[in-house]
């Protein structure tokens, strides 16, 4: 995967914040993201997540330790300039409701006192992104779009000024389900493209396991369980914390992130029958499981580019997901 040049690894080192009223909602955690990397926070309420997140763009002054963009250590930097730097998008979005979509959008553009030229190819360039027209949507005021197209929005907005980084709390945490998968989809669409780092908090597993190139998961004080892929996490969870955070049903999660790669098929046997039910080699387990529940057989086809590349048995799918931990 290449790096963008347009995003900056984070360095959180030994960070800490006790507020004033004494609590320590992060005693002291040390966290990596690589450049071009999505990672999630995940944990129990109250665990400190947002606190967490809130430290990187400094709406949260850290207590102790040092928080590193790329190789510039930014602790002690003038915080309004830093937030230049860095997109922010929350639940319920926080869009200015007395401006249109078009003047949400060029927020940090207009403080970094772009010409209008530039600004308004910039809105159009984003809102298009985004999957909304900036004919049609541009002039509208929040109140006047959906909450997915508010969240939208949002997104554009944070992403306006070409951020190193884009934090993102609870963003899709606002709508029904079946918009929310919608956005979700939409903004992998998205970071395939920008690869900007981005740091996301959710309260949602099932969020966490399909957004996250890696998950972070937290227990009270901000204390770090396991930092691991999705697949390695639900695989084998590294503390009985999470184990029990993950779930008993962490082995059906863990089937939705196993590719099916030609090295785990069987070959296809040479009396198979011709009507046996068929998957793309592109789907993961979890789609081939579904394939074999609604066929009612015990075994399939996998094919790529409609040819048969190997075949999976009911038992060799179970295997997939084995889990350990
Ligand atoms: N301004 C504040 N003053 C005192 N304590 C605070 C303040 N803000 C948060 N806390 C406490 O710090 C801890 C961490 O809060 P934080 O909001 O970071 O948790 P969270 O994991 O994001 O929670 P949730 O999932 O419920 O949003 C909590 O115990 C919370 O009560």
């Amino acid at each position: 995967m290449a790096e963008s040049p347009r995003a900056a690894s984070i360095s959180l080192q030994g960070i800490q914040k006790r507020y004033p009223n004494g609590t320590e909602a992060v005693r002291e955690l040390s966290l990596d993201v690589r450049a071009g990397e999505l990672v999630v926070l995940i944990g129990p309420s109250g665990c400190g997540k947002s606190t967490v997140l809130r430290m990187v763009n400094r709406l949260i002054e850290p207590t102790a330790g040092r928080i590193m963009l790329g190789d510039e250590d930014v602790t002690d930097v003038d915080p309004v300039r830093l937030r230049r730097r860095i997109g922010y998008v929350i639940q319920n979005v926080g869009l200015f409701p007395h401006q249109t979509v078009r003047a949400n959008v060029a927020t940090v553009p207009g403080l970094l006192r772009w010409s209008r030229d530039r600004t308004r190819a910039r809105v159009d360039e984003l809102l298009d992104l985004v999957g909304l027209d900036p004919a049609q949507f541009g002039r509208r005021y929040p109140h006047e779009l959906s909450g997915g197209q508010r969240q939208r929005v949002g997104v554009a907005r944070a992403l306006a000024a070409d951020p190193v980084v884009l934090l993102m709390d609870e963003p899709f945490s606002a709508v029904d389900p079946i918009v929310r998968a919608r956005l979700q989809e939409e903004f992998l669409r998205l970071q395939a493209e920008v690869r900007k780092t981005i740091v996301l908090v959710t309260h949602d597993l099932d969020e966490a396991v399909r957004l996250g190139d890696r998950i972070a998961v937290l227990s009270q004080g901000g204390h770090l369980e396991q930092y691991d892929t999705p697949a390695a996490l639900l695989g084998a969870p590294a503390t009985p914390f999470v184990r029990e955070f993950v779930g008993a049903d962490r082995g059906i999660r863990r089937l939705a992130v196993t590719p099916l790669d030609r090295e785990s098929l069987e070959p296809v046997p040479g009396d198979a029958p011709a009507d046996l039910p068929t998957v793309a080699l592109d789907g993961t387990a979890y789609d081939a499981l579904a394939v074999l529940l609604t066929s009612g057989r015990d075994r399939l086809v996998v094919t790529d580019d409609g040819r048969p590349v190997g075949a999976l048995s009911r038992q060799g799918l179970l295997d997939l997901g084995r889990t350990t931990g």
